[in-house]
């Protein structure tokens, strides 16, 4: 019988998806393609099906008519031709993920959208690498709660969090994977300092594409300025979190929940080549950091090997080729993203949920050219200030707030434009 592991892969047509494939293409031997997703890119889906012939295929947006219906002929006749099944609809992406065959899920969709499904992948116990991280933002004690109590395994991708999983030591990093394990840990972040030595965190950031740019000099730019990434190839919406700061603003919220920490004991530092991708500092002094091109195919590889290494072809570090690294404060003034999401984390209960949203709202009215980029961090402190902050105890209550929330910064995306 096969020991290779199954992927479910969600959000296959993505840029996370992308790497995530090219992984499974270099690993045959270790992994097969089990199902893969997509929401409106059928031709990418298609060719995803052709090379990889997975046994399921999810298209989960349902609106038929605003689809393409020759695309989705297209897509089934590759379908067939495969042997894939093609499910349509949201649902099917909490079905596929709690299918028994599924060994590893891959949340790779891009913000709220992605949190029901990766609830379904923690309540089934399976193996989940996270890219999703607004699914975090938004619901981060009751997610750990679930994870804890299915015994299911939560794997950081995104870049900062991989790094700062790989300069833990083993023991920490099979706490941080598998939450039962924590249980034998003291309560560090109540206790004021950390496990087995560990000082603080020092998370990096880009700085994006407006880095060193004052507040005022941001009141014109445009989608396409602000998805111009200095290091790294990424979607819309992570991009322009990125030039907000909003993204390094989600991060902290989803170390703090990923690694049992303070916001106080996360150190944000600007690092503009994005070759250091985050750092652990002891108390004895000591700072280790996992260093590497800006290529996600590496956290990928090494979340979905781990606790063995796998290889890539992910972009190889050339030491001699660096100009240097440099290291800089966060301007919090140009960019008050990064300060709202920490407040939101320390303010607790459905706060995030309210913040993740808002920004979701504004970043695609900006998107659209409805609010101007300094209107997206108006919408979050305005919703914020405006939602009633409910406790957020169970997914319902986080999906509401989520909801409420949508409601109000529409309302201020309308007033703003
Ligand atoms: N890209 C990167 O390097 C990194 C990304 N991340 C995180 O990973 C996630 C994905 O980012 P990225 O790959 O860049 O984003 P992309 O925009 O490139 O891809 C998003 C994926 O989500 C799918 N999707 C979009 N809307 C929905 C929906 N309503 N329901 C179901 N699926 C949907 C898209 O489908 P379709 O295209 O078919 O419409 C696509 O497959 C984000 O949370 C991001 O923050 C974290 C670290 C690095
Ligand atoms: C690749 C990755 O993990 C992104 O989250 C990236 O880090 C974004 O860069 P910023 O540091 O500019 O937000
Ligand atoms: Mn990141």
């Amino acid at each position: 019988m096969s020991q290779r592991k199954r992927v479910a892969l969600l959000g296959a047509s993505g840029s996370i998806g992308c790497s995530t494939l090219d992984v499974i293409r270099e690993n045959p031997e270790s992994f097969v393609l089990f199902a893969v997703t997509a929401h409106k890119n059928l031709q990418v889906l298609a060719g995803i099906i052709s090379e990889f012939r997975p046994r399921i295929a999810v298209v989960s947006d349902n609106n038929r008519e605003a689809m393409d219906a020759e695309a989705f002929e297209a897509l089934r006749r590759v379908a067939d031709e495969a042997g894939t099944d093609i499910i349509q609809g949201a649902d099917a992406l909490d079905q596929l993920v709690s299918m028994a065959e599924v060994d590893v899920v891959v949340a790779g969709i891009v913000g709220a959208a992605g949190l029901a499904s990766v609830f379904a992948a923690a309540r089934h116990g399976k193996r989940i690498l996270l890219a999703n991280k607004e699914a975090l933002v938004m619901s981060g004690a009751v997610l750990m709660d679930t994870v804890l109590r299915h015994g299911a395994t939560l794997l950081p991708i995104d870049s900062e969090h991989n790094a700062i999983f790989q300069c833990l030591p083993d023991r920490l990093q099979q706490a941080v994977a598998c939450k039962s394990a924590l249980q034998h840990l003291p309560d560090a972040a109540a206790a004021d300092t950390l496990w087995d030595g560990i000082s603080r965190v020092h998370l990096t950031a880009s700085g994006g594409p407006f880095r060193g740019r004052s507040r005022d000099s941001l009141s014109k730019v445009t989608p396409e300025e602000a998805c111009k990434h200095p290091n790294w190839q990424m979607g819309q919406k992570i991009s322009i979190d990125s030039a907000s700061l909003m993204n390094k603003g989600l991060e902290l919220i989803e170390a703090c929940w990923l690694f049992d920490l303070r916001p106080k004991q996360i150190n944000v530092v600007i690092h503009p080549e994005s070759i250091i991708h985050s750092m652990v500092e002891f108390i004895d002094g000591s700072v280790l950091a996992q260093l590497g091109a800006p290529d996600m195919k590496t956290p990928i590889a090494s979340a979905l090997g781990w606790p063995r290494r796998i290889g890539s072809r992910s972009a190889r570090l050339d030491l001699f080729a660096l100009n240097g690294l440099h290291f800089e404060a966060p301007d919090l003034v140009a960019f008050p993203c990064l300060r709202l999401a920490g407040e939101a984390f320390e303010a607790g209960g459905a706060a995030p949920a309210v913040l993740n949203a808002a920004n979701e709202v504004a970043v695609q009215a900006f998107i659209d050219g409805q609010i101007g980029f300094l209107d997206i961090s108006k919408v979050i402190q305005a919703s914020l200030d405006s939602c009633i902050i409910h406790e957020a105890s169970t997914l319902e209550a986080i999906v509401e707030a989520d909801a409420r929330s949508r409601v109000c910064a529409e309302e201020l995306v309308r007033r703003f434009s």
